[in-house]
């Protein structure tokens, strides 16, 4: 379970509804050009929390179509409905997914032993891995060292997914935690992660960055940190104008550039402006069009 996930992307239409077909293009081209790893289906970044549970289902089934079992699978299950985190567990489970992840419960304080069942209920439901998902700065959750601890003692949960800026707590994780995965989640931090000794990473920017996260992560593997560090610099430059111009939107609108049918987010996410969607044709243009010549790939 180890490498580079992409954290899938989901194509909506005008409408908001799921488009299967661009889903299903996105899939192949994080397999085909990004050359994955894995894909962790169903985080934030596949606008995971504003849909519906048959929504949710029905992307779980239709990547796994079209993967098979061509490259490794996460499903996030996770959900403050906990009855709904159970279905979806259940559901990811029967259609062979490899692990899965749940998001910390959010919005309402959950103490620590509220966590702690949650994810205990989550994964003594069904026959699967466990992988948690810490995003303090979108849910608030802090968990300490011996939190973790404390999950990790239930050997069905095997790893963590770390996105935090926090990395003297990822160090003692590291050193505390030999056995359990823990992937790095924030992508413009990628080889300082590496260096703590991370096992994999997943994240967003992969949907289109795949190569040269890759690149970063087994570079800095081997012990080469400054020819890393060049590409973490390209990378930053691109994530930094990403960021600036819409997260979601415009990876969304580079894929369209390469001919892939990413469509719209779904609202209340906004949709592109034309504006948006020039300075994302211009990041294609200086990120992507010669990529091959650039990287040497
Ligand atoms: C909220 C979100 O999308 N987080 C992703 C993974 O955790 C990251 O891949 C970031 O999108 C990326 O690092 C840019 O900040
Ligand atoms: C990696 C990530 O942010 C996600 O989609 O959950």
């Amino acid at each position: 379970m180890k490498g580079i996930y992409s954290a899938l992307l989901v194509s909506f239409d005008k409408e908001g509804n799921i488009n299967e077909k661009g889903l299903r293009q996105i899939v192949r081209h994080n397999i085909d050009v990004n050359k994955v790893d894995g894909l962790y289906v169903g985080g934030s970044t596949g606008e995971n929390f504003m849909l519906s549970t048959d929504e949710k289902k029905r992307i779980f089934e239709v990547v796994k179509d079209e993967v098979k079992d061509q490259i490794k699978l996460i499903a996030q299950v996770g959900s403050v409905n906990l009855k709904e985190a159970v279905e979806l567990a259940k559901f990811a489970t029967d259609l062979g997914y490899d692990a899965l992840s749940a998001v910390t419960p959010f919005y309402y304080k959950f103490d620590f032993k509220e966590i702690k069942h949650y994810y205990e209920t989550i994964i003594n439901s069904v026959d699967n891995k466990m992988i948690i998902y810490s995003i303090p700065f979108l849910t608030g959750v802090n968990m300490n060292l011996d939190q973790f601890a404390e999950l990790f003692e239930n050997d069905k949960i095997i790893g963590v997914k770390f996105t935090a800026a926090d990395f003297y707590l990822l160090e003692r994780m590291r050193k505390r935690f030999p056995e359990k995965l823990i992937y790095a989640g924030f992508d413009e931090m990628m080889l300082s992660a590496t260096v703590l000794g991370v096992d994999g990473a997943i994240g967003s920017t992969f949907n289109v960055n795949g190569i040269r996260a890759r690149q970063i992560f087994e570079l800095a593997q081997e012990g080469k940190i400054a020819e890393a560090l060049e590409i973490q610099h390209v990378t930053n430059d691109l994530i930094t104008d990403i960021l600036e111009n819409g997260l979601y939107q415009t990876i969304k609108a580079i894929l369209e550039e390469q001919g892939i049918d990413a469509g719209f987010c779904r609202q209340p996410m906004k949709e592109s402006t034309p504006e948006m969607r020039a300075n994302a044709k211009a990041m294609y243009e200086k990120y992507f069009q010669n990529q091959d010549s650039m990287l040497n790939v």
